[in-house]
């Protein structure tokens, strides 16, 4: 990559990526490449580190959001989320005669609330606010400017920098701000741990870090860095899932009617949906929310197909390309066919290499929120789908946008209908098919 100022190799080879992420873990971190770019926004949090710093700080993730108490409150914060604002928000939205809303918007605002409770337990109210919440447009552009660095030249970004000019100046400005805020949500806590002697009431992951600190000394750069990876992680990547979801829906009734069927038989249960679980991992097979994904060579190295990698050079896994790819998922590798996924009437994934379907990471650095990831998805997409009928508007063109995660260029324009509405028109006009 020539403005980049990088080079390395591009592979959609599974017996690769597995070498990269798990087989010679060790000479593949992220690296001084992807560190420097993010380090204003990131600093030291999960996403950006390695190393010691990197196994710190997964092992806290790990112990805390495999917990009871973590899986039962997020769990929690998702259903209100969903019941409380999502489905009010979208009811309204149903009862205006002829309305059209930008269903990607609406995914977004409600995984950036989502996730700010789990990392944080704040209210940062996207859903319910008309106009953009000032921490959720910091942190996006903080994010967009970050990733602007890995298409400009370095010595002209570093350039601006210690000008102080252009992006750049407002690079540092927006993640000041994201950082202050980080910051003040960790004193606040720190506060009311001080004021009542515990925190036994919050189940968030910064309210169990710092209780978990008491013995194992976190700093405060350490809470705010690793709650800010957090909302990194976890912010825009189930969304874009969920509108690519939704939008292959709308064109494979056959599919939307057993995913109806499935989330009437499990009655609320998320964990039994297995049909749904199946036709989004199918959904992420096609649009992986994260598309490509790198690793820095350490020392040099041969991967498994005999290409040669400099130590310094990237390896570039292109998901996207893996994931439609005829070798391994056969000749019908581009059709959505969730059944794929389905062994009896189970999901199942079983026989599938992790490494040929790369959508959560591989390895030791799988996704952390893979479980949280799911659960919000299918009680979302539950919750929608049995009161409404989406319908996305024609002639609008949805096409991927290009960027390191997988939004839709032009959003998802689409128009609600509640059920029973939609069974009584149905009714009335005949040939009009009814769910
Ligand atoms: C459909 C939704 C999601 C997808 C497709 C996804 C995908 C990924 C991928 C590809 C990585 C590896 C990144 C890298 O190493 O370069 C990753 C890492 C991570 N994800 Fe997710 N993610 C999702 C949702 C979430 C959520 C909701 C959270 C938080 C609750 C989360 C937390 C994390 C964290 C903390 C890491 C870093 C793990 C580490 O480096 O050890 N993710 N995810």
């Amino acid at each position: 990559m020539w403005g980049g100022g990088s080079s390395g190799v591009i592979t959609s080879v599974p017996a690769n990526v597995e070498h990269v992420l798990r087989a010679n873990f060790a000479n593949y971190p992220k690296g001084p490449y992807y560190r420097e770019r993010f380090a204003e926004l990131l600093g030291d949090g999960i996403f950006n580190a390695d190393g010691d710093a990197w196994r710190a700080q997964r092992r806290a993730a790990t112990a805390e959001m495999h917990s009871a108490r973590f899986l039962a409150f997020s769990a929690g914060t998702i259903d209100r989320l969903v019941h409380g604002r999502l489905v009010p928000l979208l009811t309204r939205v149903a009862e205006k005669e002829g309305a059209v809303v930008d269903l990607q918007d609406v995914l977004l605002r409600f995984t950036f609330d989502n996730i700010c409770a789990a990392a944080f337990g704040a209210d940062t109210g996207c859903l319910a606010a008309d106009d953009d919440v000032p921490f959720a447009r910091a942190f996006e552009r903080a994010t967009e400017l970050s990733l602007a660095r890995f298409v400009t030249p370095p010595f002209v970004w570093k350039a601006k920098r210690r000008l102080r000019v252009g992006g750049e100046r407002e690079l540092a400005a927006a993640a000041r701000a994201v950082r202050e805020f980080a910051q003040r949500t960790v004193d606040e806590r720190r506060a009311e741990l001080r004021k009542l002697g515990n925190l036994d009431d919050r189940c968030d992951l910064l309210s169990r870090l710092i209780i978990a600190g008491a013995e194992a000394g976190y700093s405060d750069a350490f809470l705010r860095d690793f709650c800010i990876s957090f909302i990194l992680a976890g912010r825009d990547t189930s969304s874009v899932a969920l509108a690519w979801f939704f939008h292959l829906i709308s064109s494979h009734p056959d599919v939307e009617s057993r995913v109806l069927r499935d989330i009437r038989l499990a009655r609320g249960d998320v964990a039994k949906m297995d049909y749904l679980h199946a036709a989004l991992t199918e959904t992420m097979r096609l649009y992986p929310p994260v598309p490509a994904d790198f690793k820095e060579a350490v020392a040099d190295d041969v991967l498994p197909d005999g290409s040669a990698i400099r130590a310094g050079q990237r390896v570039i896994y292109y998901t996207y390309g893996m994931g439609r790819d005829a070798a391994a998922w056969g000749h019908d590798c581009l059709e959505f066919k969730p059944e794929r996924w389905i062994k009896g009437d189970r999901f199942a994934a079983a026989g599938e290499s992790p490494f040929k379907y790369v959508v959560f990471n591989a390895g030791p650095r799988l996704c952390v929120g893979k479980r949280f990831a799911y659960t919000q998805m299918k009680t979302a997409a539950a919750a929608v789908l049995e009161r409404f009928k989406v319908e996305v508007l024609p002639g609008q063109e949805v096409k991927p946008k290009l960027n390191t995660t997988l939004y839709m260029k032009n959003g998802l324009m689409v128009r609600f209908t509640a059920r029973e509405q939609q069974q009584q028109e149905s009714q009335l006009t005949p040939g009009r098919s009814q769910v």
